[in-house]
């Protein structure tokens, strides 16, 4: 099967070579070129445009940063509206909000195309090893027939119904994941002010019910202060963003969230948006007790 994919960034580089592994002939885009040439030697073709790829491609896979990557791929010169048409089906699986996802949806569906939502829970290593958690929305009939592509690239898919609802599940479970950080990020800096040993308090956390795999893998490295970026801090912030403004829609107070959102901020001010969000450590012991100053 021909499957076009736009978006080579740290997802979308692996969700690619999954769907080469996997024996589908893929075309790809990127706005920086040069991220397509190591798809290229894996046996990749390469676009020109976004609309060469819908062009030349059944379905279209799109993983880009954010709601404003989302629109300009599929609005702008070149985009892929200029040539979806009756027979070609649109899958963006980006992290955006339901308006994003769903103006998309109306403008594909008015050319005569298909769309699915379909955004994804895991990271840098479930992309590569093919385990991510496929949240998808939209045509139904449309995800039937695209569970070849979600199960070359995860180890579970969910159909959420109308589109806007895997957008919607997506910003919920980041906006629990990045208050969850913020607390093992204060947990690690209570521990170090009060002279426990960091690594005893992770080791204490992972016997017990709180035990999860994200402070298992993280837990580590933040005690160390290293933040290899997996999941860029700017993208966990704008996710934070977006989920406090489906808060404010339906009238939820999320103040936990709207904490971790100012330090996730504050982070990004400092130029730390690039690196891992761990990196939101070092806001969390700038101004704690323990720990350098940022
Ligand atoms: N990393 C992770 O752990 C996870 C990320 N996600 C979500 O997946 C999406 C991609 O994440 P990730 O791969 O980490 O992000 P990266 O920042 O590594 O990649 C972002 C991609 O978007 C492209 N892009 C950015 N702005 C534009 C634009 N204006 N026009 C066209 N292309 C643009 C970039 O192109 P260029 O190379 O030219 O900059 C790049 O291909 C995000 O929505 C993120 O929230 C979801 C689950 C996990
Ligand atoms: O969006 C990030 C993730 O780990 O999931």
């Amino acid at each position: 099967m021909e499957v076009g994919f736009l978006g080579l960034g740290i997802m979308g580089k692996a969700m690619a070579l999954n769907l080469l592994r996997n024996g589908f002939r893929v075309m790809v885009w990127n706005r920086t070129r040069s991220k397509c040439e190591g798809l290229a030697e894996h046996g990749a073709s390469i676009g020109e445009s976004p609309a060469a790829v819908v062009s030349m491609s059944k379905y279209t896979i799109a993983m880009l940063a954010d709601p404003s990557a989302a629109l300009s791929v599929v609005f702008g010169k070149d985009g892929v509206l200029e040539q979806i048409c009756d027979g070609k089906s649109y899958i963006d699986m980006s992290t955006v909000d339901a308006d994003t996802s769903s103006k998309i949806s109306e403008e594909i569906t008015k050319k005569g195309g298909r769309f699915l939502e379909a955004p994804v829970s895991g990271s840098k290593k479930p992309a590569e090893d093919g385990q991510l958690i496929i949240l998808a929305a939209g045509e139904k009939a449309l995800y039937d027939e695209v569970i070849p592509f979600f199960d070359a690239l995860g180890k579970k898919s969910f159909f959420l119904g109308p589109v806007g609802n895997g957008a919607k599940m997506k910003l919920v479970v980041n906006m629990v994941m990045g208050s969850m950080m913020k607390a093992l990020s204060e947990g690690l800096s209570l521990a170090g002010s009060s002279g426990l040993n960091q690594q005893t308090l992770l080791d204490v956390m992972d016997l017990g019910a709180i035990a999860n795999p994200m402070f298992r893998q993280k837990g580590p490295a933040m005690i160390q202060g290293n933040y290899p970026p997996a999941f860029p801090l700017k993208h966990q912030q704008k996710d934070i963003r977006l989920a406090l403004a489906l808060g404010d829609e339906n009238a939820v107070p999320m103040p936990v969230a709207a904490a971790a959102n100012e330090d996730f901020k504050r982070a990004r001010s400092l130029g730390l948006g690039d690196l891992d969000f761990s990196a939101v450590h070092e806001i969390v012991k700038a101004t704690g007790s323990w720990g350098d100053a940022v």
